[in-house]
């Protein structure tokens, strides 16, 4: 039998576990297994969504796991008591209710404050805010509270039954710095006091062992990592390149080695990665799912989504789409919703409203790139994956609205990958190589229409948004 890792990506929607050759990469076997829909969880679902992925792949049965590496949604508020049980649903990356409590932090210290303290000015998705949320809305849960972990630290207890994290998944919290560590202060400050924290442990560090309950004995599992550092360790990351990631979450970072960054506008947060260097990465709420949710309003699946997307003009005949549907945080605007203008008899059609949704999509994250450029060095090239990176509707616009090279990967699932090549470090002590192939490679064609879309999309913006 030969040797196996496996690589586990807890994300919003689902549970995913990879099994994959340890020395090549190529994968064995794999399950998914979906989450509840909500902006808040009991954090147990996700450990059974784990239990029951994990059985369905059956890591054990395609070799011998010498290693198991989890990564997951990012920012995840999981407060939990001296027994280890949550005392409050966790709050996700995408629940706007700490949106105020975000705001009177920023007016509290200044921007410029917490993007030199923490690397990154809170937003409601930041953990530090949930849990002043919960301080002020829910002080009877929030004085049970004895540990507070993000969501792969409390996965990685399920499969090792010890406390650890990651700097990727940790510089997420705004109460740590990926330079300088921990920040307890501003726990004191918003939360009342300290709760315990995990060890941030070192990107290539065994942070326990499997429990004899999963079937592999002795297999290490390693620091786990947010889902987007994992998704760049996935990729092989390198400079000059920025990931675009449509999933559940939109999301552009850059891989930078040796320079942490600090955005006082507030828009690039300034994350870790996970091999010791830092991830410069903005988040859109609305993504993939604003395709789905169009698809479903016009009573067709993804494929003929994506074929109506790709029949009509390219400009969608004028008509608009702002995919603010669930609240925004790049740009931040907690409290919005979408907008659809534009519409006459002659450009309100099937075709054009499907167009509308992929590049609604596209340009929420043409615009995060742009402002991703501002604070790391312009990218020649862009790597399409997550879900959303299926359509080819939406592959197709991607050069043209990024304005730069793109690179479709074999579609895979990358958080996963990465979290197995890290499982792979931990396990043996050397980073292995996998392969990393693109499906096809596209350029801009310069015929003008995507610089008219940016154009309109960004007027539209600024009209209704103000920003
Ligand atoms: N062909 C497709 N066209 C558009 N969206 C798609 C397609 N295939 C999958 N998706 C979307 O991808 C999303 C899931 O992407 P994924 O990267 O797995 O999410 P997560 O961020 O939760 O890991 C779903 O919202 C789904 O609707
Ligand atoms: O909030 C962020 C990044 O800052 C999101 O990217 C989450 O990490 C959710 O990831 P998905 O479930 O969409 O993969």
């Amino acid at each position: 039998m030969s040797d196996v890792v496996v690589g586990i990506d807890s994300s919003t929607q689902s549970c995913k576990v990879l099994v994959l050759d340890a020395a090549t990469g190529a994968e064995l076997r794999s399950a998914k297994v979906a989450h509840p829909d909500g902006t808040s969880i009991d954090p147990r679902i996700w450990a059974a969504a784990l239990h029951r992925a994990w059985k369905e792949a059956d890591p054990a049965g395609a070799g011998t796991v010498i290693g198991v590496g989890l990564a997951a949604q990012q920012h995840g508020m999981v407060a939990l008591d001296a027994a280890g049980e949550p005392v409050f649903d966790a709050l996700l990356w995408n629940d706007t209710r700490s949106a105020p409590e975000a705001a009177a932090m920023v007016s509290d210290h200044g921007a410029d404050f917490w993007a030199r303290e923490v690397g990154s000015v809170p937003v409601a998705s930041f953990t530090l805010t949930k849990l002043a949320w919960l301080a002020r809305n829910e002080p009877e849960a929030a004085a049970r509270v004895h540990r507070v972990v993000l969501p792969h630290d409390y996965l990685n207890h399920v499969l090792t039954g010890s406390w650890f994290t990651d700097r990727s998944d940790t510089s997420g919290t705004a109460y740590y710095h990926p330079a300088t560590g921990y920040l307890p202060e501003l726990l004191t400050e918003y939360f009342g006091r300290a709760p315990e924290l995990p060890e941030v442990i070192a990107p290539d560090a065994v942070g326990g062992h499997l429990l004899p309950e999963f079937g592999a004995d002795g297999a290490v599992v390693s620091a786990g990592a947010g889902d987007n550092a994992a998704a760049a360790l996935g990729l092989g990351l390198q400079s000059r390149e920025i990931a675009v990631s449509i999933g559940t979450s939109g999301t552009v970072f850059a891989s930078v080695p040796d320079r942490p960054t600090a955005d006082p506008t507030g828009a690039v947060a300034g994350f870790a990665d996970a091999t010791g260097g830092y991830l410069p990465l903005l988040a859109v709420i609305n993504s993939a799912r604003v395709m789905a949710t169009t698809a479903e309003l016009l009573g067709v699946g993804l494929a003929e989504f994506d074929r109506l997307a790709s029949s009509g003009d390219p400009l969608a005949g004028g008509l608009n789409l702002m995919p603010y549907f669930d609240g925004e945080r790049t740009p931040n605007l907690p409290g919005a919703s979408g907008s659809l203008t534009g519409m006459s008899r002659a450009s309100l059609t099937r075709e054009n409203l499907a167009r509308s949704s992929v590049l609604a999509v596209m340009n929420s994250l043409a615009d995060a790139a742009e402002a991703l450029s501002e604070v790391s060095r312009p990218a020649q090239r862009a790597l399409l994956i997550g879900g959303g990176a299926r359509s080819a509707s939406l592959r197709a616009v991607a050069p043209e609205l990024l304005g730069i090279n793109v690179d479709v990967l074999e579609a895979g699932e990358y958080v996963a990958l990465g979290a197995a090549r890290q499982a792979a470090w931990a396990a043996t002590g050397e980073l292995p190589v996998f392969e990393r192939h693109a499906q096809a490679r596209l350029s801009p064609s310069g015929d003008g229409w995507g610089r008219e879309s940016r154009t309109l999309y960004a007027a539209e913006r600024t009209r209704l948004y103000g920003v």
